[in-house]
């Protein structure tokens, strides 16, 4: 292991340096002009910490529960795409990282490794299952049914791409998938050399418009509640109005997201709007937050704001460019420290006190 990578942003500049043009602009890209990834970014800056001193904190503790499991860190894994891309070992690499950790790992639907390797692979860590809602809805219900039988604890609904994100670098680049490669969770090739048609643009962007069903509705997380009995977890929520509709819906959580910009440019940074999610909220479910984690001071805030849970989407990636699970765990290591750190410099013991 390289030394001199000792914070997330070394992670992505080596990334930079080591991954094929179009994978690094897959993974580091965002939508539109890409203001939204900028203020994922920045946005964290906003918020300043007031430590207090003197409180002993000698003994500190980063755990915490999640959806009532225990976890090392309020640090999950958010969903992502085609890690082989990233490095032959792929998800299940990610997987025994976080597991070896004792971190949470949200596998994605369009992952390069399947349910069940991913399961067999890290089959003591905690896993939660992302799941698209496609126009064939025996597509999403098979997932579901091998998702439960796998071991996963939760179902992430994703409802922030009812349409791909007009991505530039991925249609200069024509993003798609490597030949070498499938979407594991599909045997169907036919679906899968979708995403290798990328005359006209992005592949990725092709797939998900035939595929996917973008009529969903509200009344449609009705029909997933009736077909599973895992807990389900919304992603991709930024307005008070749709985090209360997701409470009536019963949902058991719900994932302020952005997508990490790579929706629909111009919505603020998740971190701008979770105050007031949270206010509306007022404790009925979990919050969590993905976009622009990169530091420990990040993890602090988010929490200070009132999310239970932050999740990681590229930072896994450039520690899998990096070497694989052992990438993925420097990775984790860094910010863990880093919160950590943040804790007893803030005169914390545990997320308590935050
Ligand atoms: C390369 C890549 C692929 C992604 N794939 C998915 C996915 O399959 N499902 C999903 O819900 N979110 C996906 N996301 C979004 C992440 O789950 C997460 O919301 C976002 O990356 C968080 O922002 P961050 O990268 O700044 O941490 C993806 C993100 C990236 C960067
Ligand atoms: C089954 C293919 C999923 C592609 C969508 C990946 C994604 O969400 C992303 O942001 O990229």
């Amino acid at each position: 292991m390289n030394i001199n990578l000792v914070c997330i942003q070394d992670f992505e500049d080596h990334a930079f340096k080591v991954l094929p043009r179009s994978a690094f602009d897959f993974f580091r890209g965002g939508a539109g002009q890409e203001t939204t990834l900028a203020y994922n970014n920045t946005a964290f800056s906003k918020f300043k910490i007031r430590p207090r001193c003197l409180k002993n904190v000698a003994q500190r503790d980063i755990s915490t529960t999640v959806l009532g499991e225990k976890v090392s860190v309020p640090i999950g894994i958010a969903p992502s795409s085609l890690h082989k891309i990233a490095h032959p070992d792929g998800e299940c690499a990610t997987a025994r990282a976080a597991q070896a950790l004792g971190v949470l790992y949200t596998l994605s639907t369009g992952a390069t490794c399947s349910i069940e390797e991913v399961a067999e692979a890290a089959p003591n860590g905690l896993k939660w299952f992302q799941i698209y809602v496609y126009k064939n809805r025996k597509i999403t219900e098979d997932l579901i049914r091998r998702a439960e039988k796998a071991g996963y604890k939760a179902l992430v609904v994703t409802v922030d791409v009812p349409v791909v994100g007009i991505r530039l670098a991925d249609i200069r680049n024509r993003f798609s998938l490597p030949p070498h490669l499938g979407l594991a969770n599909f045997e169907d090739r036919n679906s899968t050399d979708l995403m290798r048609s990328n005359k006209d643009g992005s592949g990725l962007a092709n797939y998900v418009n035939s595929l996917f069903d973008a009529s969903l509705e509200w009344r449609d997380i009705q029909w997933l509640k009736g077909i599973t009995s895992l807990p389900i977890v919304l992603k991709g929520i930024l307005t008070v109005e749709d985090a209360l509709l997701a409470v009536e819906a019963g949902v058991e959580a719900v994932w302020v997201s952005n997508h990490g910009g790579r929706q629909l440019d111009g919505t603020p940074a998740s971190i701008e709007v979770l105050p007031e999610i949270v206010k509306a909220v007022d404790g009925k479910v979990e919050i969590y937050l993905d976009g622009g984690v990169r530091e420990g001071t990040d993890v602090f805030k988010a929490l200070a704001l009132g999310a239970r849970m932050v999740f990681l989407g590229r930072p896994p990636l450039w520690g899998l460019a990096h070497s694989g699970e052992e990438g993925v765990e420097k990775v984790l290591q860094i910010i863990m420290n880093e919160f950590e750190s943040t804790l007893g410099l803030s005169d914390s013991k545990s997320d308590q006190d935050v």
